[in-house]
Formats: structure tokens, sequence, C-alpha cells
């Protein structure tokens, strides 16, 4: 919770004020963050200074390990957070390539699990993980990448969290997790928890002790709308010690990842928190 509160004070005392083409509105921002989460100890980054929404970010990354392109099917699983960038930007509106309501085209799991190759046919880079991590074997190259430009004008968004690279030392697995833009106040929220989700995931369907996550931030911002609510209400706050999170230890697979778990079968202990705070949403 520390670093989170720190990277927020960073923007408010060192940011540079930056326009926005797609949003219209200015960010203040800094450039460079790098996060580390504590998944052996079990220390859940979850934000304390207010009410986090852990499910919608744990559900959000399970839809992107299911290959997931609608926004129909992450509100199934207990995420609203794709609708706006799949049904309110104009941009994506007027685009020939969305299939209708909902659809978010060629976006993050849509690559990690379907990466179209240009001699036809499709990679699915978390299938190959997945299957080296449980035999222990890492080749320096076990990296689940979302980011193809080749196909950025069939998606709503670019990705923001973009390449998951799984290391491992011994039998303890590693993440490095890179990210070219991030929301402070919202996204950072949601990504800090998938970050740690995934690695505590994928180190327990692959037989493996969980070690470290790294998180690297390029571009950190706070939106000029949410600025009031961060530097006066929830900088002003005491943050609580980190809550825990258990995972149903009866999850072994991909395909169970894939098939029947639920946001039921991830649990959060010992979350004390403040109150809520809507901050405002740019699509
Ligand atoms: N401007 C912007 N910021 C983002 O963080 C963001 C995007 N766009 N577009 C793509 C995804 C969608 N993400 C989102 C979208 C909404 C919330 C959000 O509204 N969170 C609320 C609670 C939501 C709930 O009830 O589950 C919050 O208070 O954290 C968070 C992340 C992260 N990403
Ligand atoms: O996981 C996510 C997804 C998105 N964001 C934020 C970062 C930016 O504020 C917007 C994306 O806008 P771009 O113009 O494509 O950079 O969404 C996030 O923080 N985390």
């Amino acid at each position: 919770m520390k670093q989170y509160l720190a990277l927020c004070e960073r923007i408010i005392n060192e940011g540079v004020w930056v326009e926005n083409e797609r949003t219209g509105k200015r960010c203040l921002t800094v450039i460079n963050a790098d996060l580390e989460y504590d998944v052996a100890a079990n220390e859940f980054p979850l934000i304390t200074t207010r009410k986090s929404f852990w499910k919608g970010a744990i559900a959000e990354l399970l839809g992107y390990l299911r290959g997931y392109d609608n926004a129909a099917d992450f509100r199934k699983l207990g995420a609203k957070t794709w609708d706006a960038n799949a049904n309110e930007n104009s941009v994506w509106l007027n685009n020939p390539h969305r299939k209708g309501h909902d659809d978010m085209g060629r976006v993050y799991g849509v690559q990690g699990r379907a990466w179209a190759k240009p001699d036809g046919g499709t990679v699915d880079q978390l299938r190959k993980i997945i299957d080296n991590l449980s035999k222990g074997v890492d080749d320096r190259g076990e990296i689940l990448s979302f980011y193809n430009p080749g196909e950025f004008h069939m998606g709503c968004l670019r990705p923001c969290m973009h390449t998951h690279n799984f290391s491992l030392l011994g039998d303890t697995l590693y993440l490095n997790s890179f990210q070219r833009s991030c929301d402070v106040p919202l996204g950072l929220n949601f990504n800090q928890v998938q970050v740690f989700a995934l690695l505590a995931i994928v180190a327990q369907i692959t037989g493996h002790k969980p070690g470290k996550a790294y998180h690297k931030i390029v571009n950190a911002h706070i939106y000029e709308d949410q600025l009031p609510l961060m530097q006066d209400v929830q900088l002003k706050r005491e943050p609580f010690p980190s809550p825990k999170l258990s995972i149903n230890p009866d999850i072994k697979s991909l395909e169970d990842l894939e098939t029947w778990v639920t946001m039921d079968d991830f649990e959060v202990t010992g979350y004390q928190h403040h109150e809520a705070i809507q901050y405002p949403f740019s699509v």
C-alpha cells in the first residue's frame, strides 16, 4: 500500500500535465514506476484507503486467461469494466471490424490465446507457458504478450498491461508484468490485484511456489477530474495492513480455469478499508 501512496504523491508533486487526445482530458503524468508484490508472503496489494472491488479485478483477469472478446462474457464473470470501452467510444462504434453490441475486438486474451499467424492458424501463448512450467521448464521466453500492433485497428483499446513474463528459479515462480499506460486511481487499483493473482494462480496450477511479482509501469497518470478526490480525500486517509488472498486448492489446471472457476473460488480475509470513492472514468 505504501508504494501505491508514494506513486500517487509523486504524481502530485512531480507530475507534468499532458493533453490526451483519445479522451479529451488532461492527465498529470510521471514516467516510470516499479512496484513489487510479495506473493510468497501473501501480502495481497489491495488498496485500503478506499473500498476496492477486487472481485471485478480477478474476474477481468480470468476473462483474459479464457481469451474472451466480449463485454457480456466479462459481465457474467462479474466484471463490468469493459462495457464502456466496448459500447461508448465513438471511434470504436464506427469501426467496421466491430461485430456488434459488447464486442471488444481482438484485444488482450484474444491475442494471448489465439494470436493469428501470417501463415495460417493461431498461437496459444498461455497453453505453451503452462505446459512448459508444469514440466519445470523455463526457456527464458515464457512470455504472454497481448501487444499486437498488426491488429490494433481490430480492437477497442490497445492493451495497457501488455506483457507478462514468467521465470522459474528452482521450484519458485516469478513474474514480471509490463504496463504502458496506467490510470492510477482506477486502473492500478485493479492491475495490482491482477499481477499478484496471476502469479499466485499460475504457480498453483503448475505446481510451484510463488515468489515475487514485479510490475513495471511506463506512463502513470491521474486524470484532471480525478485529482481533487485523490488529493483531498484518498491521500488524507491512513492505510490499513494488507489482507490475504486465498484460492480454491481444487483449481489445478488451465482447463479448470477455463471451465468451472468462478469468483466464489477466491476469498479475501482481513480486509480493513476506508469508504468507497467513486472516481470519474474516461472512455
Ligand atoms: N480510463 C480508463 N481507465 C482504466 O483503468 C481502464 C480503461 N480506461 N479502459 C479499460 C480498462 C477497464 N478498467 C476499469 C474500468 C472500470 C473500473 C471501475 O469503475 N472501477 C470501480 C469499481 C467497479 C466495480 O464496481 O466493480 C472502482 O471504484 O474501482 C476499473 C477499471 C481498467 N481500464
Ligand atoms: O488495465 C488497464 C487498462 C487501462 N488502463 C487505463 C490507462 C489509460 O488511462 C486508459 C487507456 O488509454 P490509452 O489512451 O490507450 O493509454 O486506460 C489501466 O490503467 N489499466
